[in-house]
């Protein structure tokens, strides 16, 4: 299989996205962690920029082994001279010296005629020859150059001894079709069977960078120039880890390879992340929070029975956790049995359909839940009780000048009660309604509100202990919304009162009820 190089641009181009400056700390840690990767070459940055750039530039050459460490010149003598000097302790060292092809290029941004160009660009590749055997060569805008022009000035590059011809789509306007043929052309009428490299960089602007430089690869390319997450110019750079990843998943088709330890790639990606202040979105390919997630019951049940269904990679291949089942909105039942099993729980059907129900009920309210909310709500569904009283409904208001009432309805084994009293707060008002409701009026020994998962998004969990003479229960309840996990909790507490109380005496419900303890 051929060998791709990965040439890693994303302290140089990568920074250059709008916004985002890495301190020297910063660049080293990240040119650290891409040895580590393992890339072949690592664009350390564009040295002429000022003291700052040249001294990362330095640090890196002098400090990271493995990868060459490269550094972009213009087609300036100046500008050669900063990126050897910066690169002079580098153990393999590459100048990068690029200038324009395209006629809006040349005309407006250089002021340059071609011939002009092409003189340069000879002039300039022998200077950086001068001081590294590794050149690179690059011309931006070719996508939207005569491809004559483009011809000549590749030819001219590689005759004053640049080792490497790199592409750039600059504008992200090229299709892949298009940009393969771009390759093609150069394969076949510039670098004619010579010992030189062609190397893919591409822009997402139209999000066609990846199948771009892609294209290059199945075109004769044997590098690509890319940036952790994508980052840089505009709508940013090739993808490291979608490229990567998909020459190895697809090796079958480009029969290529690249030397990256893919389990580093989640790594590095947080740390580009968290270092450029560059979110990566939930659903980016490879690194995303959603690239290794699924919701839906259909996806989640063909999951569970072989991950082929729907994964065409491990997550452990790119350093992520195996595959998460979310459990929300679009979750079947397989999923969430299975989350309870992961969790140690056995259900027996009746139980398992009880707290299903009651999750349907709350990711409906509230969206995907967690482990931890997942446990509570599994706790607060099963723990024995005689479910003497149910709740079916809580309703109250509050606010400041009003006051607090609540109503509530309860299946009771007498029939269904609906009660409404007021309190000093909407608890109180529920609970006093609910009192009302069971007829009992045990006596609140603890209120405790937790929340599940400590976001205010997260489940609510309510513990209370309720008091009836000698008899003491506690209950506990579990919402989105802690009212309601108060009410729950209390009729919780409530039924092992109850039944409790019944099964010491031994009496009745009624008797209960009826008894100096009750109403
Ligand atoms: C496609 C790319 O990503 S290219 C890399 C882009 N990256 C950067 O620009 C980041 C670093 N840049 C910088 O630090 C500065 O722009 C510098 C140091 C390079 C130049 O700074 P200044 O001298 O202030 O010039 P300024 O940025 O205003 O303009 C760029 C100049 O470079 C010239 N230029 C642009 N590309 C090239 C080239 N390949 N070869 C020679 N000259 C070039 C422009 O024509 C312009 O020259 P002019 O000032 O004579 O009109
Ligand atoms: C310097 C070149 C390679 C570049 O970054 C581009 O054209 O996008």
């Amino acid at each position: 299989m051929r060998h791709v190089r990965i040439f890693d641009t994303t302290l140089r181009d990568g920074e250059q996205s709008p916004g985002v400056a890495l301190s020297l700390q910063q660049k080293l840690e990240i040119a650290h962690a891409l040895a580590r990767l393992n890339v072949d070459i690592i664009e350390a940055g564009f040295p002429v920029n000022g003291a700052a750039e040249f001294e990362c530039v330095s640090r890196i050459a002098r400090e990271v082994q493995g990868p060459v460490i490269c550094g972009l010149a213009r087609t300036h003598k100046l500008d050669i001279e900063r990126a050897a000097a910066a690169l002079e302790k580098a153990e393999k060292k590459r100048i990068h010296v690029f200038t324009s092809a395209s006629k809006v290029h040349l005309e407006y941004m250089l002021k340059k005629t071609p011939e002009q160009v092409l003189e340069l660009t000879d002039q300039m590749v022998r200077y950086a020859r001068e001081f590294t055997d590794d050149v690179e060569f690059s011309a931006q805008d070719v996508m939207r150059a005569e491809f004559d022009f483009v011809r000549k000035l590749y030819q001219t590059a590689i005759a004053a001894g640049a080792t490497t011809i790199n592409i750039p789509d600059t504008t992200g306007y090229g299709t892949p079709p298009e940009y393969g043929a771009v390759i093609k052309r150069i394969y076949d009428e510039v670098v004619q069977g010579r010992e030189v490299h062609i190397s893919a960089h591409c822009h997402d602007d139209l999000g066609m960078a990846t199948a771009n430089s892609l294209a290059a690869v199945e075109n004769g390319a044997t590098q690509i120039e890319c940036t952790i997450n994508g980052i840089g110019e505009r709508a940013g750079n090739t993808s490291l880890e979608e490229v990567v990843m998909a020459l190895y998943v697809r090796r079958d088709h480009y029969k290529a390879k690249t030397q990256i330890h893919t389990r580093e790639l989640y790594r590095i990606s947080r740390m580009v992340e968290r270092y450029s202040g560059m979110v990566v979105q939930a659903n980016k390919a490879i690194v995303g929070d959603n690239a290794f997630a699924h919701e839906s019951g259909i996806h989640q049940d063909g999951v569970i029975k072989n991950k082929e269904t729907y994964e065409i990679m491990n997550a452990e291949l790119v350093g992520r956790e195996a595959a998460v089942l979310v459990l929300g909105k679009h979750s079947g039942k397989a999923a969430v049995k299975k989350a309870f099993a992961d969790l140690g729980y056995t259900l027996d059907e009746a139980q398992f359909a009880a707290v299903f129900a009651r999750f349907r009920e709350i990711v409906e309210r509230k969206g995907p839940i967690q482990t931890e909310e997942l446990r509570a709500l599994v706790e607060s569904e099963t723990a024995p009780t005689a479910n003497l009283f149910t709740l079916e409904h809580v309703q109250f208001f509050s606010g400041s000048g009003l006051l607090p009432t609540a109503t509530v309805k309860v299946a009771t084994p007498g029939g269904m009660v609906t009660a409404t009293a007021t309190g000093d707060g909407p608890v109180d008002a529920v609970y006093k309604a609910l009192a009302e409701a069971v007829k009992m009026r045990p006596e609140l020994d603890l209120y405790r509100v937790e929340s599940v998962t400590g976001s205010t998004e997260a489940l609510g969990e309510v513990t209370v202990k309720l008091k009836l003479g000698e008899v003491q229960a506690t209950g506990a309840g579990v919402s989105p919304d802690i009212i309601e996990a108060s009410a729950r909790a209390y009729l919780d507490a409530a039924n092992k009162l109850a039944a409790g109380q019944a099964a010491r005496q031994p009496r009745s419900l009624e008797e209960v009820q009826r008894s100096g303890l009750g109403k």
